[in-house]
C-alpha cells in the first residue's frame, strides 16, 4: 500500500489545520514554538520530579508543585518563593472529597465531556498540612489517611486551571500546592518560568510538531506486511507510532480502515482481561489485513485514556471498591477521557489518509477525529464479546459513555 507511506502534498485535506507536519530533517515548526514546546514538557518534568516550576501571565506568577511528588525541599523552595499564603489546588470532584460535601462545580452525574469536568477548586493549608505525606494523602483518593486537620475552600488564585492542566500533561494528580510568587526570589532559586498562554497552546501545538523519525518493515502474525512509522513531537516527548497494514488483496482508490488505539499495557501487552484492548488491538490488524484497503493503526502513547499508567492503576484500585469507570477518573480529579486525536490526525495525515472508515464503538472518537479535520466515511463497529471479568467495564461504556453496540 504504498500511497500510505508518502505524505501528501500541502492542501490536499479537507479541513484546515494549525501546522504541517514534516521531515525532520527540515522541520517548519518556529523557533518560538519550539522553546515554548520545551518549557511546558520541562515545567511538566519538573512537576514529575518534586521541583516548583513558576507559572506566568498578564495576571502574575504563581509557584505551583505538584502534591504527589512535592519533598520537604520542594516545600521549603516554594515557601521562600511565595509571597502570600500556599494554597492547594484540586479538581472539583476531589475537592468535594476531601470536603465531604458537595461543591457547585462537583456535578457527579454530569453527562461525560460536560463543563463538570472542567474547573479547580481552592482550599487553605493550615501548617499541619503543609507536609509531602499530608499532601499526598489530600491528592489521592488511594493513599487516604486521617488527617489533623481540614483544609477550608477559598477563590482560586490566577492560573489556577493551567496549573491543573499542566498536572495533567505531566499525567500527575491533578493536584497542587501553589502560592502567589516572588518572581525575582523564584529565579534566584532557579526555578523554570513557563507561561500560561503556552500551556494552553500545548495541546494542539505539540501535535501539529510531530516529525517522522523511523520506520521500518515489521511483519506481523497476521500482517506479514506490516511497517510501524514513529513520530516525534518538538518537546521531545515519548514516541507515538502508525502502524500500516498492506492490504493482502489490494484495491487502489479505497478508504481505508483506521483504528485510534490508545496504549494499554495491561492489555496489549499482559492481556489483562478488565478491559478489551487486547483483542481489540490484534482484532484490528487482522481486520486490516483482509480488507481490500487495508489499513492504518495509530498507536497513540496516551495510556489509561490519556491519564497514564500509574493513574489508571489507581483507577483500578477505586474499581475494586465499587466505582465504575468513569467516575474513578473524576474521583482522582481527571476527566472520563482526556485523550488529544490532534495527535492521531497529524499522523494520519502524514501517512496520506485524510479519509477513514473508522474502527470503533466510540461515538466521541468518531467526533474528536472529524474535529481535527479527517472525514471519518463510515463506522466499523469493533466490538468483542465479555470475557467474565470486563463485563462491568463493557457495560459502562455503553451506558455512560454512549457506545454504539453493533
Ligand atoms: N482510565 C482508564 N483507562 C482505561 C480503563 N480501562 C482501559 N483503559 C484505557 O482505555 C484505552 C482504550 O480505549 P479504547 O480501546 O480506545 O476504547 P474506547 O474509547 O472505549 O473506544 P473503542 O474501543 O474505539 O470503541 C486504553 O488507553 C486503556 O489503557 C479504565 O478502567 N480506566
Ligand atoms: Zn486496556
Amino acid at each position: 500500500m504504498a500511497p500510505l507511506a508518502t505524505p501528501r502534498p500541502p492542501g490536499a485535506h479537507n479541513a484546515p489545520r494549525p501546522h504541517a507536519v514534516t521531515d525532520p530533517s527540515r522541520p517548519a515548526v518556529a523557533d518560538s514554538q519550539v522553546l515554548a514546546l520545551r518549557a511546558v514538557h520541562r515545567a511538566a518534568s519538573d512537576l514529575r520530579r518534586g521541583t516548583p516550576v513558576l507559572l506566568v501571565g498578564a495576571e502574575g506568577a504563581l509557584v505551583v508543585a505538584a502534591a504527589e511528588t512535592v519533598s520537604a525541599r520542594g516545600l521549603a523552595e516554594l515557601a521562600e518563593a511565595a509571597r502570600g499564603p500556599a494554597v492547594l489546588l484540586l479538581a472539583p470532584v476531589r475537592a468535594a472529597a476531601v470536603l465531604q460535601r458537595p461543591v457547585p462545580q462537583a456535578v457527579g452525574a454530569a453527562p461525560v465531556g460536560a463543563a463538570a469536568e472542567m474547573g479547580v477548586v481552592a482550599l487553605r493549608l493550615p501548617p499541619s498540612l503543609l507536609d509531602p505525606v499530608a499532601l499526598r494523602s489530600l491528592a489521592d483518593p488511594t493513599a487516604e489517611r486521617l488527617l489533623p486537620d481540614q483544609p477550608e475552600r477559598m477563590a482560586p488564585p490566577a492560573h489556577a486551571l493551567q496549573a491543573i492542566a499542566l498536572a495533567k500533561l505531566a499525567r500527575l494528580l491533578p493536584a497542587l500546592v501553589v502560592a502567589p510568587a516572588a518572581e525575582a526570589v523564584a529565579e534566584r532559586l532557579d526555578l523554570l518560568a513557563v507561561k500560561v498562554a503556552d500551556i494552553a497552546a500545548y495541546p494542539v501545538a505539540a501535535p501539529a510538531s510531530l516529525a517522522r523519525v523511523a520506520e521500518a518493515r515489521v511483519p506481523l502474525e497476521d500482517a506479514p506486511e506490516a511497517r510501524i512509522v514513529a513520530f516525534r513531537a518538538a518537546d521531545g516527548g515519548i514516541e507515538h507510532l502508525a502502524i500500516l497494514v498492506d492490504s493482502m488483496a489490494p484495491q487502489d482508490g479505497l478508504v481505508p480502515l483506521v483504528r485510534i488505539h490508545s496504549e494499554c499495557f495491561t492489555g496489549d501487552l499482559l492481556g489483562s482481561l478488565r478491559c478489551d484492548c487486547g483483542p481489540q488491538l490484534r482484532g484490528a490488524i487482522k481486520r486490516m489485513a483482509a480488507d481490500p484497503a487495508g489499513g492504518v493503526l495509530v498507536y497513540l502513547a496516551q495510556e489509561g485514556r490519556g491519564i497514564g499508567l500509574v493513574n489508571k492503576l489507581r483507577a483500578y484500585t477505586l474499581q475494586d471498591q465499587g466505582l465504575d469507570t468513569l467516575d474513578a477518573n473524576r474521583a482522582l480529579g481527571y476527566g472520563a477521557d482526556e485523550r488529544n486525536f490532534w495527535v492521531a490526525a497529524e499522523m494520519l495525515r502524514a501517512v496520506g489518509v485524510d479519509r477513514v472508515r473508522l474502527l470503533t464503538n466510540n461515538p466521541d472518537k468518531l467526533a474528536g477525529l472529524a474535529a481535527c479535520g479527517i472525514a471519518v466515511e463510515q463506522r466499523e463497529a469493533h466490538q468483542f464479546d465479555a470475557n467474565g471479568v470486563n463485563d462491568g467495564y463493557l457495560e459502562t461504556k455503553a451506558r455512560r459513555f454512549g457506545h454504539l453496540l453493533g
